[in-house]
């Protein structure tokens, strides 16, 4: 994060620990005010209700389990080609070669089908899977911009687009991923430790990221005061994530939250997938001026969308081993 003064202490409140589980069926400022106080005080809510058809989510689910069941000799065919991140990923989280126990699908979310960075994925996938993705992302992205239009009329923004009209920026940076963490064969003498890297600690850099997953549990997020939290999720249910760039927009209002998986435990593999809504790369990020005030302060330097994303990519994840940030 590019913090202009030091990182904003997270105040030490004791908080009950129950995660937010908003209804997108209950009226706007009711609404508005349970997802404000869940952006600052978790950086993260279940979302019910969302209104996204469940034929739309078991489509996608479908595709993706399709491709994922396929042999490792046909996904490698699509695997990434760096230093496009875009594609087949295994075992290899970041552009640092941060593993995890998992194999992943990333696509450009914008023009899915035209933008060239996915065209192997994309183009080697039978129509079905292509119209399951696209119809997946346009409903996300809808949720989405809904949510960030709700987020601005709560905190009295004259302009309740100016979340909004960044993701739905023609040339927006969004991307959609799919992560898919083996289960452990039950014939197999895989060390049960309970250590192992899923995905590690991090927050999204991104404004808003949209989650859904199978009913295979490894989620975790961590509270103000650093306290880890699994969430269990219902397949038709999201998660909603505060990203770090919704924060500096905020000017700290909201807090990105850290989160992490820890590797999958059950026979049963975990399917999740993201809509991480973002600008556009040439996207200037500053704090909202209606958020700097007598006694709030200006926390964050104006940067591109680029610049963060470069930074944030450099980074190493976080380790569940006990590691520290920054070591292999
Ligand atoms: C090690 C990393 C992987 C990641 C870039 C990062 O440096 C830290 C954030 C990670 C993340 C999380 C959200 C998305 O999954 C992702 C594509 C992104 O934009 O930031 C990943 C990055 C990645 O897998 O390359
Ligand atoms: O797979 C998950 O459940 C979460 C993964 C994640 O945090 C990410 O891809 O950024
Ligand atoms: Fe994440």
């Amino acid at each position: 994060m590019f913090l202009s003064s030091p990182s904003p202490l997270r105040t030490k409140k004791t908080q009950a620990i129950g995660i937010p589980i908003i209804d997108l069926s209950l009226d706007t400022a009711t609404l508005s005010h349970h997802i404000i106080t869940a952006c600052q005080d978790y950086g993260f809510f279940k979302l019910v209700n969302h209104g996204v058809p469940i034929q739309v989510i078991s489509k996608m689910e479908e595709a993706v389990q399709g491709f994922f069941s396929k042999p490792s000799s046909e996904k490698v065919k699509v695997k990434a080609n760096p230093p496009s991140p875009f594609g087949y990923g295994c075992r290899n989280i970041g552009f640092n070669g941060d593993v995890g126990e998992l194999e992943y699908i990333l696509l450009q979310a914008n023009s899915l089908s035209t933008c060239s960075d996915n065209f192997s994925v994309v183009a080697n996938q039978p129509t079905n899977f292509r119209c399951a993705v696209e119809d997946y992302i346009q409903a996300v992205k809808e949720l989405t911009c809904e949510l960030l239009e709700i987020l601005a009329l709560g905190l009295s923004l004259p302009d309740t687009n100016v979340f909004s009209r960044l993701i739905q920026d023609v040339d927006s940076d969004s991307c959609f991923r799919v992560n898919h963490y083996p289960g452990i064969k039950p014939e197999s003498n895989q060390p049960k430790s309970d250590h192992r890297i899923g995905f590690g600690e991090h927050s999204d850099p991104q404004i808003f990221t949209i989650l859904r997953s199978n009913d295979v549990p490894g989620l975790q997020i961590s509270t103000v005061d650093g306290l880890w939290i699994p969430v269990t999720t219902e397949p038709t249910d999201f998660c909603v994530f505060v990203g770090d760039t919704l924060e500096v927009l905020t000017n700290g209002r909201f807090k990105s939250v850290r989160h992490r998986v820890m590797a999958n435990k059950s026979i049963k593999s975990r399917m999740s997938m993201m809509y991480f809504a973002a600008p556009s790369l040439n996207e200037w990020i500053s704090p909202i001026p209606q958020l700097i005030y007598p006694g709030n302060l200006r926390l964050y330097k104006s940067f591109t969308w680029n610049e963060y994303k470069k930074a944030a990519y450099s980074l190493r994840l976080g380790r569940i081993d006990g590691c520290r940030k920054g070591e292999v």
